[in-house]
């Protein structure tokens, strides 16, 4: 098995994406360290989203490695793969909430099925992660009853139910007005400093690449594949390719 950096979470090693014949992006290599905000950035379609699903162990890649830690994802045995992935967490686009069950119900899900903590145990938890997101005295509520900013707070009390050590956020502000997007973004904030966790985030939100974000790759649909990388600050600052600075000041040149 090949080795990567042991001080990175998470890794990508000449990884290719496709979606049968038709490849997405090629050649991706890429270490996301601890406690970062990585970002992966990019115009639509460029294929954040399906590099997402390879990076949690949803999509096998055409060619390459994903690491977690020093374990390959997709070579390691299925038992392995299951103990990787209950040490991640994610939080899809809609928040992805079972309607018919309360946020409690819905934040205990992933203790009930990957721990054996006692109800008393696991109510313990669920109302420690709703207070942290904010969400005090939800909990009998059901998701058609709270906004579509408190549904994404539910599916991120969710996330960190087992007290992951890399979130994922898929497009976390789709949908939310900017006042909501940006306090989203500041739990996120908070949330990194009290889990010590670290994050990767798909985003095309340039507000929100700029308040959190640590580390970055930008992948490019032309050529398929990732033609930046770093602080996105920096590569505002910095950057002499004009497609990066083009997305990073929305068009407007320097
Ligand atoms: N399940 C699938 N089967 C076949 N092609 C797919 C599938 N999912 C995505 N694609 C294609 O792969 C490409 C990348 O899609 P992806 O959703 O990863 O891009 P994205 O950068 O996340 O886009 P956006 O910013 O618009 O959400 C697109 O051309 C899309 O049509």
């Amino acid at each position: 098995m090949e080795q990567t950096n042991s001080t990175a979470h998470l890794s990508a090693a000449n990884l290719t994406m496709a979606y049968g014949e038709r490849v997405i992006q090629k050649n991706l290599t890429f270490e996301v360290g601890q406690g970062e905000i990585f970002i992966i950035m990019g115009g639509s379609g460029c294929g954040k989203s399906t590099l997402l699903r390879h990076l949690v162990g949803l999509k096998e890649p055409a060619r390459g490695q994903v690491f977690h830690g020093q374990a390959s994802l997709y070579d390691v045995s299925q038992k392995e793969q299951k103990n990787l992935m209950q040490r991640i967490g994610i939080l899809y686009q809609s928040g992805a909430l079972f309607s018919s069950m309360t946020l409690f119900e819905n934040v205990a899900l992933p203790l009930q099925q990957y721990t054996d903590y006692s109800p008393s145990e696991i109510r313990e938890l669920v109302m420690f992660k709703l207070s942290l997101v904010g969400l005090d005295g939800f909990e009998n509520h059901l998701p058609a009853e709270i906004s579509g900013g408190m549904k994404k707070r539910v599916g991120l009390a969710r996330a960190i139910a087992l007290d992951p050590e890399v979130l994922f956020f898929d497009e976390p502000s789709a949908g939310l007005d900017p006042i909501s997007a940006r306090r989203l973004d500041d739990l996120i904030l908070e949330l990194k400093a009290s889990l010590g966790a670290t994050i990767v985030v798909v985003t095309h939100e340039l507000a929100s690449i700029f308040a959190i974000g640590t580390d970055s790759i930008f992948l490019d649909a032309e050529t398929k594949t990732m033609i930046a990388s770093g602080n996105p600050k920096d590569l505002l600052d910095h950057s002499k390719d004009s497609r990066v600075i083009r997305f990073l000041t929305r068009g407007q040149s320097r």
